[in-house]
């Protein structure tokens, strides 16, 4: 099978440049880096490594455009937004297939992933219409308090590899539609989808400066980013460390900070649950993605009575998933994104069987990055897994006696992303969901991604929103009118 990207995409999408004031440029030492294959090891392009040279000229073209684009109308801004949206679903197959080629996920996956992706791109197009501002009813008869909700100006947004195309656009389309120009920092492991979207925009009459690209290392360009004065937001998506050093490095030049960070989704199975939907939500929340997305299930919290029934199913379930190139059909779990992400694996599965867990299916590396589908039995919370995000297809169960026992395990973790359980018993419903402490809550439902739904973490998971109405507010600031002197 060729994995060559001309084969797959046109030309109009394959994009090695960055993108800066409106035009595809280069690094300035003409450095380049490879984007590879996960699949294949294979290389599939070269893209620029571009730095904090590079980052300033962006930022300063950013600055530059947002004050024409804050003035445009907000149905202007809508209607460059509606047109990027539609030319990423007339292009839905071939971007999917350079998701999948430079990302590994299966196609239906990629495929999934563009409409995710296209879906804020309409949500925030209409959004953009209602940023409205409010009246206050004032102290005193002579005075009238009324509130703007104005553009913050300039925000740099830097994505993850694990929705190459979603979180560029769940990041720019309320920033575009807000009235704010993005810089925009991809994954170096994923830049090829950032920059296909990139030209789409173009296309669709996104103005020069408003939406631009820079490929490269992160430090340099993270650093150039947190440190401008002129960036007034950013928004990042991807591990906590990271999280942490970049609200450091932000602190200087006092931020607005949007962070949406890793999660320990606890997912918890009661013994009155339909045990087919728990199944069905367990595979679902586990093995998407071969389990790299922040709001993965990492622990299953199974009650006693149902613990048997449910492991039965759910690894004979999960023993039948193919594992193969997302390129093929019929394959539900592709490689993971790289040897480092393999070694994390194997590293907790390992720890997992030293400490007694039990091995209930998969556990084997299959070549390249592809590893087995695996569940684990008996898992205790002295497990490295039970503390750390596995971040793969790995799933450990646990077991617990009484409801307040599973409350207290899915809260002892110091992260807060997502968080699931089944249950049949109303009552439950409630009290477990208010209990839990984490931005969001599955019930009986193991999707949580949706782009009218707003998606964030408590703890340490994350700061803010993204996705509906409340993801405006990470790119406006409040400002207050007094009027006085009114006769
Ligand atoms: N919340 C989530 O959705 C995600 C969570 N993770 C978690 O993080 C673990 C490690 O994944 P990893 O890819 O290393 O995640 P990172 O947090 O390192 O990467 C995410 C993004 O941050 C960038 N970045 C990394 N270091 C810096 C820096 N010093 N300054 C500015 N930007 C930076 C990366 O750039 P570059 O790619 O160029 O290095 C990438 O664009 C995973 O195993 C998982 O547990 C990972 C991805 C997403
Ligand atoms: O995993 C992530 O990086 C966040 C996006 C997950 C989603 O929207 O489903």
């Amino acid at each position: 099978m060729s994995n060559t990207l001309e084969d797959w995409v046109p030309a109009e999408l394959l994009r090695d440049r960055g993108l800066i004031d409106g035009v595809w440029t280069a690094a300035d030492t003409g450095a380049e880096f490879e984007v590879t294959n996960p699949a294949s090891g294979e290389v599939l392009a070269r893209v620029p490594d571009m730095g904090a040279p590079e980052t300033s000229v962006a930022i300063e073209a950013a600055e530059r455009a947002q004050r024409l684009w804050a003035a445009r109308t907000a149905s202007e801004r809508a209607e460059v937004l509606f047109r990027w949206r539609d030319l990423v679903l007339e292009n839905q197959d071939a971007l999917a297939r350079l998701l999948t080629l430079e990302q590994g996920k299966p196609f239906a996956e990629a495929r999934g992933e563009i409409g995710y992706a296209a879906s804020f791109l309409r949500f925030y197009g209409e959004e953009a219409r209602r940023i409205r501002g409010e009246t206050i009813p004032s102290a005193s008869a002579d005075t009238r308090i009324v509130v703007l909700r104005q553009p913050i100006g300039v925000a740099a947004c830097i994505t993850p590899w694990n929705f190459p195309a979603a979180m560029i656009t769940r990041k720019a389309a309320p920033a575009i539609a807000a009235g704010c120009a993005v810089v925009m920092k991809p994954a170096e492991l994923t830049p090829l989808s950032a920059l296909a979207l990139a030209a789409l925009a173009e296309r669709a009459g996104m103005p020069a400066g408003v939406l631009n690209i820079v490929t490269g290392g992160p430090q340099a360009i993270g650093a150039e980013l947190c440190a401008s004065p002129a960036v007034r937001a950013l928004s990042f998506t991807g591990s906590t460390d990271v999280g942490r050093l970049l609200s450091a490095q932000c602190a200087p030049t006092v931020k607005k900070l949007s962070l949406e960070l890793g999660g320990n989704a606890p997912f918890i199975v009661f013994d009155d649950a339909d045990l087919d939907a728990a199944v069905e939500g367990a595979v679902l929340s586990k093995y998407r993605h071969s389990g790299q997305t922040c709001v993965c299930t990492n622990r299953f919290l199974v009650q006693d009575g149902i613990y048997d029934a449910f492991t039965e199913r759910f690894t004979s379930r999960v023993a039948q998933l193919t594992v193969g190139n997302g390129m093929l059909d019929g394959v539900q779990v592709g490689p993971l994104i790289d040897d480092r992400a393999l070694g994390k694996v194997q590293a907790h599965v390992a720890d997992a069987l030293d400490n007694g867990a039990k091995l209930l299916t998969g556990g084997e590396h299959l070549g390249g990055t592809f590893y087995a589908p695996t569940v684990l039995g008996e898992a205790t919370t002295g497990m490295r897994l039970a503390t750390e995000e596995t971040f793969g297809p790995v799933a450990a169960l646990f077991r617990f006696g009484e409801e307040a026992e599973a409350i207290q395990l899915a809260n002892d973790t110091e992260y807060g992303l997502g968080g699931y359980f089944y249950t049949r018993d109303i009552g439950r419903v409630w009290r477990v969901a208010e209990q839990l402490e984490t931005g969001m809550v599955g019930i009986n439902s193991a999707m949580l991604s949706v782009e009218i739904a707003p998606f964030g973490g408590v703890k340490q998971s994350g700061i803010g929103r993204e996705g509906s109405h409340h993801g405006i507010d990470e790119f406006v600031e409040l400002k207050y009118l007094a009027f006085g002197g009114i006769q």
